[in-house]
Order: structure tokens, then C-alpha cells, then sequence
């Protein structure tokens, strides 16, 4: 089986002579502070090696678990936000059908997303929807606490029980969350819920290859043992002795600092031309924005999905402030085969595309934007995914985490810790008048008073 594959070509002609080499040193440090454990935030590298140490008899156990939510459920709110829910939606949306909510896969139940967002139309609508239903529930949260999630779950969890009854609804609630400590466990336990274990030192946004994303991808019917198995492979091909020119993280994270360092690129866009990638591309947004974004530096992780957003931001992506380089995701087969149809009277004039598969014009249209954009100035790093399917996209997770370690270390910032996320909900409880939050709560109103 071949791995996914970088091309680096049209962003290294951005730097100068051996600029990307000359990261070597930096990039085998990194990786050696990120196996011994003496880089900042070391408390936190539970990932490093997490694919190649999960067992069969640990999927089997999430397997069976999903196979009691699949058999019991036609619906499944997973319940989650930030690295509690990217991951899982960046995968099933990935590998799924573009309307699974829409053809009424029988053989699959219907996975849905909530606690990731305060919207109250969006919680009324979820839960109307909900009514009648046959759903369950997977309570996804880290600490435990995360207002968004404990929101939702609050009120799914009284809908569950006034739907299904009590005892109906303990066998189709999940949680995975802290061992130990926090809400989310503290009900687990009480109600005598299935609950899986995040572990202590694999942060959230490194989480989708724990129980956080590979329950609700088993939920959904992908195979997880093919995902971690893609992920583990990454895993050996990024090793920290793998050879600089033949480690594709240690490439990608060296070529993303040189465009910083060097030529003055303060924004990556991250481009897919298969719109099933666009959550992949938001996964990929809390990794980086949340592992860099530290000390007044960090490469600010932007998306956009091709050729559809080329009408809305290839303007400014051609010709607007040359701070810019695209990460563009380039899925080598797709899984379907649609040939465009010859048209007799050919009004659109678009017969000379007759016979020809979509995808062949998808192709034609990345290779005009890359050239395109690269004459315009924009540095351009390809990553080639040889098709969308578990083990690749186990691969592309696991590429992009650990280029995401190595890159932080190179920044010089603790790629494992976001002490910024607290500011917001700080405010945001003493404006809520949160017990204990008082002092707060009066500091803010005097405040807000003042700027009135
Ligand atoms: O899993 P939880 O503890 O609920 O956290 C969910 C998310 O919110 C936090 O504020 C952090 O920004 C994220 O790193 C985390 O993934």
C-alpha cells in the first residue's frame, strides 16, 4: 500500500537555496524532545505513539459498544465540541455519503453533531427533531465541564429518558470523558453509563484516534481498525529515525516554518477539491490554530473548499496581500465513476467534455488554480491521498499530528496546552453570574457600565 504523499516543489521555489534543509537539525531535535518527553508540554504526548498501541481487543471493546448504540438507535447525537467532536465529524463526513442524512441508509443510524455551538433555533430544532425518535446519546467532553456540551447534554439526556424511559435510555448513553473527574464522569457513574476513558495525557484536539472519535466513526459503520491502521503506518513513516528527506511530517512542518520565517507567510490555507474534506480542514484548523497561535506568533490556519470558494475568496487568494500559501488535499481516485454525457444541441457548448469523467475536469481545474495561484505569488504544498477511505484518511490524521508537534517545537511555543480558550469563558461566567465567578461578575458589569 503506498502513503499519502508530498509535494513541496511550488512552495520551496518561495525559499531560498536550501532554506527547507537547513530545518534538519531543528526538525530531529524536535522529534527527539517529542519522544523523550522533554519538550514543553510533555505531559501531554499520549498520541505520539497512540495508533501503534491500540489493541484489537480495544477496538473490539468500542466495537461492541457502537454495536449496542447501532442496534438500538436510529439516531446518534454526539455530544461534543472542539477536539470532542472534530475529529469524528471531520471522518464520517469524509468517508460518508454527501446526503447520509438524506437516503435513509437503513443499515446505518443517523449521526448527528450538537453541544458544539450555544444556538438556541439549533438546540429547539435538534430536539423537535428528536421527538419520537429511537436516539441515543454520546457525551463526549475532556474535562468534563465544557458548558457547550454539558448545555446539550442536559437537555438530550432528559429528552432520552422521557422518550425511552430510564433504564431504556442508561443502555444508549455513552460518555467519554476524564477517568476520574468532572461532570461527564461524575453522571456516568451515577447513572451507570457505558462510558470510555480520555486519556490524562492525549489533549482533545489529539484525540479522534481515542474513544472521542472512534466510537462515533464505529457508530456511523466505518471500519476503525482500518483508520488506526492507516494511522499507524503514518506513524512509522514520520518516526523520528526516518530520514529528514523521507519524512513527509518532518518536510511539511520545515516547509510551513520556512514560508513564516522566511517569506513572510502568515496564513496557510488549507484546500480540498472533494467538498467531503471540508471538516477535515476544520480539524485541521483547531490542531494548528490551537497548538501555534501562542506568544504573538503562530500561522494562522485558514480553509477554503475548491473550486467552490475560488467564486468567493480567489480573488483575494490571486491578487490580494501576499502573506498567503495553500496546503491543498489532493484525492488521487474517487470512489464514484461519473462520466459527463454528450448533448446533441450542446447549447452550453460543453460537449468537448463529453465522455470524460467528472473528476477528470476536478483535476484539470487544480492543476489550473495551482498554477495559477503560484504565478500570483502563492506558495503551494500538494498532499496526495491516494483515495478517501479509513486507512488513508488514519494516515492523514496522524501525518498532520505529528507535523503538528514538530512544528510548534519549531515555532517555540508549547504546542499542547490553550491557556487563550480560558479568557472567553471566564467572561462569559460572570456574565452569567456563575457561582463563584461573583468578584468577576462585578468586575465585568463595572466595566461594561463604563464603556456604555
Ligand atoms: O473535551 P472538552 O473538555 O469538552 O473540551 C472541548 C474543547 O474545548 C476547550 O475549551 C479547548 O479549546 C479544546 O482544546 C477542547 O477540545
Amino acid at each position: 500500500m503506498k502513503n499519502i504523499s508530498l509535494d513541496i516543489t511550488k512552495a520551496a521555489q518561495f525559499l531560498t537555496e536550501g532554506a527547507v534543509k537547513a530545518y534538519e537539525p531543528k526538525v530531529k531535535a524536535a522529534q527527539e524532545a517529542l519522544e523523550n518527553g522533554t519538550c514543553p508540554g510533555n505531559d501531554f504526548l499520549g498520541w505520539l505513539h497512540l495508533p501503534s498501541s491500540i489493541t484489537p481487543e480495544f477496538i473490539k471493546e468500542i466495537q461492541d459498544c457502537a454495536d449496542v448504540l447501532r442496534a438500538n438507535c436510529e439516531v446518534i447525537v454526539v455530544a461534543g465540541i472542539g477536539g470532542s467532536y472534530l475529529g469524528a465529524r471531520a471522518v464520517i463526513e469524509a468517508l460518508g455519503n454527501s446526503f447520509a442524512w438524506l437516503v435513509g441508509d437503513s443499515n446505518n443510524p443517523t449521526i448527528l453533531f450538537a453541544g458544539n455551538n450555544i444556538g438556541e433555533d439549533y438546540l429547539a430544532e435538534l430536539t423537535d427533531y428528536l421527538k419520537g425518535k429511537r436516539f441515543g446519546v454520546i457525551n463526549i467532553s475532556k474535562s468534563g465541564t465544557t458548558t457547550e456540551t454539558a448545555l446539550t447534554f442536559r437537555l438530550l439526556k432528559k429528552q432520552c429518558e422521557e422518550q425511552r424511559g430510564k433504564e431504556e435510555a442508561k443502555k444508549v448513553i455513552v460518555a467519554v470523558t476524564d477517568a476520574r473527574k468532572g461532570a461527564a464522569r461524575t453522571c456516568a457513574d451515577k447513572e451507570g453509563y457505558t462510558s470510555f476513558i480520555i486519556p490524562d495525557n492525549v489533549g482533545g484536539r489529539f484525540s479522534v484516534l481515542t474513544p472521542v472519535g472512534l466510537l462515533p466513526i464505529a457508530c456511523a459503520g466505518f471500519d476503525i481498525a482500518k483508520l488506526v491502521a492507516g494511522a499507524t503506518d503514518m506513524e512509522k513513516a514520520c518516526g523520528k529515525d526516518v530520514p529528514f528527506e523521507e519524512n513527509p511530517a518532518a518536510i511539511y512542518a520545515a516547509v510551513r516554518n520556512g514560508l513564516y520565517d522566511e517569506a513572510g507567510k502568515k496564513i496557510e490555507i488549507m484546500v480540498n477539491y472533494q467538498p467531503k474534506l471540508h471538516f477535515i480542514s476544520e480539524w485541521w484548523k483547531q490542531l494548528f490554530g490551537e497548538s501555534e497561535g501562542k506568544d504573538g506568533k503562530g500561522i494562522f490556519p485558514a480553509s477554503c473548499d475548491f473550486t467552490t470558494d475560488l467564486h468567493s475568496m480567489g480573488q483575494w487568494i490571486q491578487e490580494g496581500e501576499r502573506t498567503i500559501y495553500e496546503t491543498v488535499i489532493s484525492v488521487e481516485q474517487p470512489n464514484r465513476n461519473l462520466l459527463f454525457p454528450n448533448d446533441d444541441e450542446n447549447l452550453d457548448g460543453l460537449n468537448f467534455l463529453a465522455g470524460k469523467r467528472v473528476d477528470e475536469v476536478n483535476k484539470m481545474a487544480e492543476l489550473g488554480t495551482r498554477l495559477a495561484h503560484v504565478d500570483g505569488g502563492v506558495p503551494n504544498i500538494r498532499i496526495s491521498v491516494p483515495e478517501l477511505n479509513e486507512y488513508y484518511i488514519g494516515q492523514l490524521i496522524y501525518f498532520f499530528e505529528i507535523a503538528c508537534g514538530i512544528s510548534g517545537n519549531l515555532l517555540g511555543v508549547n504546542p499542547f496546552n490553550q491557556p487563550g480558550v480560558e479568557a472567553y469563558k471566564k467572561n462569559m461566567f460572570a456574565l452569567l453570574d456563575k457561582p463563584g465567578y461573583e468578584a468577576d461578575s462585578k468586575a465585568i458589569k463595572e466595566r461594561l457600565a463604563k464603556e456604555a
